[in-house]
């Protein structure tokens, strides 16, 4: 093949068809040609990035955080969005910040409670297809579009995690932060699961089923703690990290 016939892009080299008929200078100049060339991937590592800097930007003086999960569906009235509210409150009278995914329900609650007690109260957004926004009561607010850059946050600015009943949002939460710590992706990270009642049949069958299945190990299930106290809740997180 022809030299001429070989165009590079970085580490990136296009031959025959896959040569480009322009180039990226002058797509970014040509103002009157095409935009689909910003809706490319190497175009979204970009934004991804963008993502990152603004996320570190905006929590590296945050101090000592919890992340709270639990369900965007548990509105004011139930009793878990009560625990949820003073879940917030104690943590920022234990002198953390409270950071939460920023949407109704159970973050709602975190947040209110946070707020109410005059702490940081952040919340960290995610674009939905059904746009809920942000919380009233976040006072640090920051909107991802990508979940992994989101993700990231929740765990590198936190001392541990609260969970609190929820659905799959939860769960994923939940499992991807069990499994840095089985990992030893992170360290000293408290796990603390709030709800005794549903949250029982769920490590009932890590046990009877995970573990007599080999799949995980009693260690791994240790990792969860369980309590409806938020006092208790605080405490274990304290006592993990020092
Ligand atoms: C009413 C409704 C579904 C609103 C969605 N609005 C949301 N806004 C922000 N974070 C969210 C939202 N839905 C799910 N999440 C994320 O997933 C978890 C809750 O999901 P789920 O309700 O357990 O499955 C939260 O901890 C949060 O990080």
């Amino acid at each position: 093949m022809s030299q001429s016939n070989e165009y590079r892009k970085g580490p990136v080299t296009l031959r025959g068809r896959k040569v480009p008929t322009s180039t990226t200078d002058q797509r970014l100049l040509d103002n009157s040609g095409p935009a689909d060339w910003v809706h490319t991937d190497p175009w979204r590592v970009l934004r991804i990035q963008s993502e990152f800097v603004e996320g570190f930007g905006a929590l590296s003086e945050l101090g000592p955080a919890v992340s709270v999960f639990g369900s965007a569906r548990i509105g004011p009235d139930h009793p878990i969005y009560e625990l949820s509210t003073r879940v917030g409150e104690v943590l920022v009278e234990a002198g953390y910040a409270v950071i939460t995914g920023g949407g109704p329900g159970t973050m709602e609650g975190a947040n209110l409670g946070a707020s109410r007690a005059g702490g940081t109260s952040v919340g960290l957004g995610i674009e939905l297809p059904f746009e809920t926004g942000l919380n009233a009561h976040v006072n640090l607010g920051i909107n991802f579009r990508y979940f992994f850059a989101r993700k990231t946050m929740f765990v590198k600015y936190a001392q541990g995690f609260i969970v609190l009943p929820g659905g799959f949002g939860t769960l994923d939460e939940l499992f991807e932060a069990v499994t840095l710590v089985q990992t030893g992706k992170v360290t000293n990270f408290p796990i603390v699961l709030m709800g005794a009642t549903f949250w029982e049949p769920l490590l009932d069958w890590l046990r009877t089923t995970l573990i007599a299945q080999g799949t995980v190990s009693e260690a791994d299930v240790d990792l969860f703690h369980l309590t409806d106290d938020p006092d208790e809740a605080v405490r274990i997180i304290r006592e993990a990290r020092p």
